[in-house]
């Protein structure tokens, strides 16, 4: 069964029977999906279901033993690894940043790689901390000097560098406190929309999943098991779907009893 999210005209991003073994195990199982321009899509389901080695995938870190992942309705694995990963934002969680490296020199890693001159690169890395709103005396730190937030921040703006079609995040924001997480959730939403970006977040909270996503993906045991708008999840009786939605709805009612 094909995973189609409800599309206008040729989607952006496209996998066809992607089958991964690791270690001798099956990870995916054959993935179909079609994922349109400018969806903002959360990856969500149990650890070990696969996310991150579909992200892997994508990101052409990984290489698929059937199937075919297509970008733009071109095939990513009849092209330059280099440089499919060049036109690809990617964030992990804790900043995943060069801990030798100034936080301005972090966000510049892929404009490098590009070759563009160091004023170049300051001049965006400045940028992009305003965008997300950190401050520019930050920019000569190293990542050991800084908050876990901000961290997060400084990873996010790196994946943005070089102006992705295509973000791709693993747990960018896991290990934040509920506050700073939500915060950087809503300025992730904000991009997302104002650079035309397609994202694809893998994510364990299931409530920011719900409300800001437009699409979910729910993988299962290396296979996609539900996919749509969050309403279609919320509603789908799939046991493990139910599962996964059950801690944070319960979480939901309680705070709703305790409010006026
Ligand atoms: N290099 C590897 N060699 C062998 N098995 C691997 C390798 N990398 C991942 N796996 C296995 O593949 C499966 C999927 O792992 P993956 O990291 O993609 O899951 P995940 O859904 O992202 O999990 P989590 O939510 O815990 O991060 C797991 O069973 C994992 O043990």
């Amino acid at each position: 069964m094909c995973h189609n999210i409800p599309v206008n005209g040729a989607p952006f991003l496209e996998c066809r029977g992607l089958r991964l073994i690791l270690g001798g195990q099956p990870v995916l199982g054959g993935i179909d999906l079609a994922v349109p321009a400018g969806a903002l899509v959360a990856l969500v389901g149990a650890s070990g279901a696969g996310k991150t080695s579909l992200l892997r995938l994508i990101n052409r870190l990984l290489a698929p033993d059937a199937g075919q992942i297509l970008i733009q309705g071109q095939d990513i694995m009849a092209q330059d690894a280099v440089a499919v990963r060049r036109g690809i934002g990617h964030a992990v969680q804790g900043g995943g940043l060069f801990p030798h490296w100034t936080v301005a020199d972090n966000i510049g890693a892929v404009p490098w790689l590009l070759g563009w001159d160091r004023q170049r690169r300051q001049a965006r890395a400045l940028e992009l901390m305003a965008m997300l709103e950190l401050p520019a005396h930050l920019a000569s730190r190293f990542p050991g000097e800084l908050s876990g937030g901000q961290a997060s921040r400084v990873g996010l703006a790196r994946a943005l560098a070089a102006s992705p079609r295509l973000l791709l995040l693993d747990e960018p924001f896991g290990a934040l406190d509920p506050e700073t997480r939500d915060a950087l959730a809503d300025r992730l939403h904000a991009l997302h929309r104002a650079q035309g970006l397609t994202t694809l977040i893998v994510t364990h909270d299931l409530a920011d999943a719900l409300l800001r996503a437009d699409l979910m993906l729910v993988l299962d045991q290396g296979r996609i098991i539900a996919s749509g708008p969050p309403t279609a999840i919320a509603a789908n009786p799939h046991p493990a779907v139910q599962a996964l939605l059950a801690a944070p709805l319960a979480q939901a009612r309680a705070l709703a009893g305790l409010t006026p």
